[in-house]
């Protein structure tokens, strides 16, 4: 898109951004109903306040002038004991108390203010995660969803400043009333000086405002890469790594890149949003200075008193600076509408998997078990199939084992079980039914998974393990069950604070684990969740021979009766399934216990064969 078109494009965007406005303040009533309407009431006693002290010192000055002429010579004592400066001194008081109420009105709105928009702030992150949890794992793969994300994250990062502005505005649009009826009194022709003097100043702003947008919608993506890469440059997770390969300057270097690129950018559009604003600006300053002029003109022919000229001039300098500011505001809060509408948007991202309305509960117990009929599926954007023509049963309180090379899709039939996904072609059935007709949450509950790449949660050990089953977090007899029949109990044994150790490096007294550890404590998930299916997605990789083994034999034995899958590439482990499935390109190619698959010669005796020679 060429750049005026696209920037034409972003002015329309602006202006039906500020659709936005109105759930914007009904979400920020929603928040605090006695917050909004006190920052309301305050800044509405306080818009009214600049003109009525600038009233009074026009007041003070004419009356100076006025007692100018009069006999003043025996001091201030007399003068004040004969009453002259009576009317003098209500003014200043007045003045005084007016500029004492404007202070601590401004004080209390600034407190309401921030204690309302850090409290909307934390109401739009819970919500934010809220609707995350709702969507699907496709969309947070999808690099569209995670720009929008990331905007609307910064968008509930730290006080929203659109709270401040809008009631700003709205304060400062009724101080312009006030000061124009002041004017419109005296010299009515002023108001068509101002508005001549700052329209180019606001079209310059508008302008300048949607290119600033623009860059930085634009810059999305490059700003989580870079984002991407200051963590990855500096963070536990990625520092051994990062040491070993030596990847600093490399990280460093592709930092410095991105963000030069980026600066760059910014700061052509800076240096040119500066030269014009400036020029603008000064017509705004050439019409002030005009009308100053005139105004001094019509004083010394004696049109005006000297209070009226300053009250004019003081209303017109004040009127031009607010105008200026309710423009720019303007601009400003288009600007924030349009970030609510990342916001928005991605509050308008709607999952594909749901519970259909009227959804089955699950079977309890399984009866028959899972059937895959003809089952395809292709990851979002990937032109290869990850299945396809998959079918497979998997009986009611069967073990089975699922082997196969790298890529030839165990995980993603797990993923497909648990609804992760739900397949583009074919359809899998529990019981004879859909699982698709299924409550979802109910399905998810019943089947516990345990993923090659589970989460270290930097939480404590029990929570480590009290995931697998939130509700129980507090059930600590469950938890050290789960821990003993994962053999995670003697991990925790060791740790200086037992169960209750930090672990990771993130947070202070937190404590490492080696690979395998991490995986017993995993597993223990599954024994925590106690679902009527357990599957295992190659989570011991780590554990040493020993380990595994018993890891597995624990499992079947423990799992008596419940419906399980096994993947894991040693044949060691998988020989204890009842039946082994063999995947290849997506589809089941051989199935059938250890012995008969040795015999049938096929990809399974050959994997087979490899791994034993190995150990020959
Ligand atoms: N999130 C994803 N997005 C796109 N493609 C994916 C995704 N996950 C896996 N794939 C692709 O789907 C195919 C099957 O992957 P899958 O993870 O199911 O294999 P696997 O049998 O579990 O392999 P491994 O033994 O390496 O764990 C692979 O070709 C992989 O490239």
């Amino acid at each position: 898109m060429k750049p005026a078109a696209a920037e034409r494009q972003s002015l329309r965007q602006r202006v039906s951004a500020l659709r936005n406005l109105g759930p914007f303040l009904r979400q920020v009533w929603e928040t605090s109903a006695p917050l909004t309407l006190a920052t309301v009431v305050l800044r509405l006693a306080r818009a009214v306040l600049p003109v009525a002290m600038l009233y009074v010192a026009k007041l003070i000055i004419d009356e100076v002038i006025g007692l100018g002429g009069g006999e003043f010579h025996d001091g201030l004592r007399q003068a004040w004991s004969r009453g002259a400066l009576d009317h003098l001194a209500l003014l200043l008081v007045t003045e005084f108390a007016l500029a004492l109420a404007s202070d601590l009105l401004g004080r209390a709105v600034g407190f309401v203010d921030a204690v309302l928009s850090e409290r909307y702030a934390n109401l739009a992150s819970v919500r934010l995660m809220e609707h995350a949890a709702t969507l699907d794992l496709e969309d947070f793969e999808d690099a569209d969803l995670q720009d929008r994300l990331e905007r609307a994250r910064r968008q509930t990062m730290g006080r929203s400043p659109l709270l401040g502005q809008l009631f700003g505005q709205a304060q400062d649009a009724v101080t312009v009333i006030a000061f124009g009826i002041g004017l419109v009194a005296y010299a009515p022709w002023l108001i068509g000086l101002i508005l001549v003097a700052l329209l180019p100043a606001f079209l310059g702003e508008m302008h300048f405002n949607a290119q600033g947008y623009a860059l930085n919608f634009h810059w999305t993506p490059e700003r989580r890469e870079l984002d991407y890469v200051r963590q990855t440059g500096a963070s536990v997770e990625t520092a051994k790594e990062v040491k070993i390969f030596a990847l600093a300057p490399f990280l460093i270097a592709r930092y410095r890149h991105l963000a030069d690129t980026f600066h760059r950018a910014n700061r052509a559009l800076a240096a040119r949003r500066a030269l014009w604003g400036g020029a603008l600006s000064l017509l705004g300053t050439g019409g002030y200075y005009a009308a100053y002029g005139y105004l001094t003109w019509r004083t010394v022919r004696g049109d005006f008193t000297v209070g009226d000229l300053t009250f004019l001039a003081g209303s017109f300098l004040r009127l031009r600076s607010l105008l200026e500011g309710l423009l720019s505001g303007f601009s400003q809060v288009a600007n924030q509408a349009l970030f609510l509408d990342d916001l928005y948007s991605f509050f308008d991202i709607r999952p594909e998997i749901l519970s259909r309305p009227g959804a089955r509960a699950m079977p309890q117990p399984i009866r028959e078990g899972f059937v895959f009929e003809d089952v395809g599926f292709r990851y979002p954007g990937a032109e290869r199939w990850a299945v396809r023509g998959l079918s497979l049963e998997i009986g009611a309180g069967e073990s089975i084992a699922l082997v196969g090379e790298n890529g030839a899709g165990k995980t993603t039939l797990v993923k497909l079980l648990a609804r992760l996904y739900d397949p583009d072609e074919g359809r899998i059935l529990l019981d004879g039914v859909d699982l698709r007709d299924y409550d979802l949450d109910e399905l998810r509950a019943h089947i516990g998974v345990i993923f090659q790449d589970f989460v270290r949660y930097h939480l404590s050990a029990a929570d480590n393990i009290a995931v697998g089953r939130i509700e129980a977090r507090d059930d600590r007899a469950r938890i050290e069950e789960a821990a003993r029949r994962s053999l995670a109990d003697a991990v925790i044994a060791k740790l200086p604070g037992g169960y209750d150790q930090m672990l990771g490096k993130r947070f202070g007294s937190g404590v490492e684990l080696s690979g395998g550890e991490w995986q017993k404590l995993a597993i223990a998930r599954a024994y925590m969740r106690q679902a009527q299916v357990m599957i295992l997605d190659e989570p011991t990789a780590a554990l040493d021979a020993r380990a595994e083994f018993e890891v597995f034999q624990r499992f079947r034995e423990l799992s008596e009766g419940r419906t399980t899958v096994l993947i894991s590439h040693r044949f060691s482990t998988v020989r204890m399934a009842d039946r082994i499935l063999v995947l290849r390109h997506g589809a089941v190619i051989e199935e059938g216990d250890h012995a008969s698959l040795l015999a049938a010669g096929g990809l399974y005796a050959e994997l087979f064969s490899l791994q034993a020679e190995g150990y020959r």
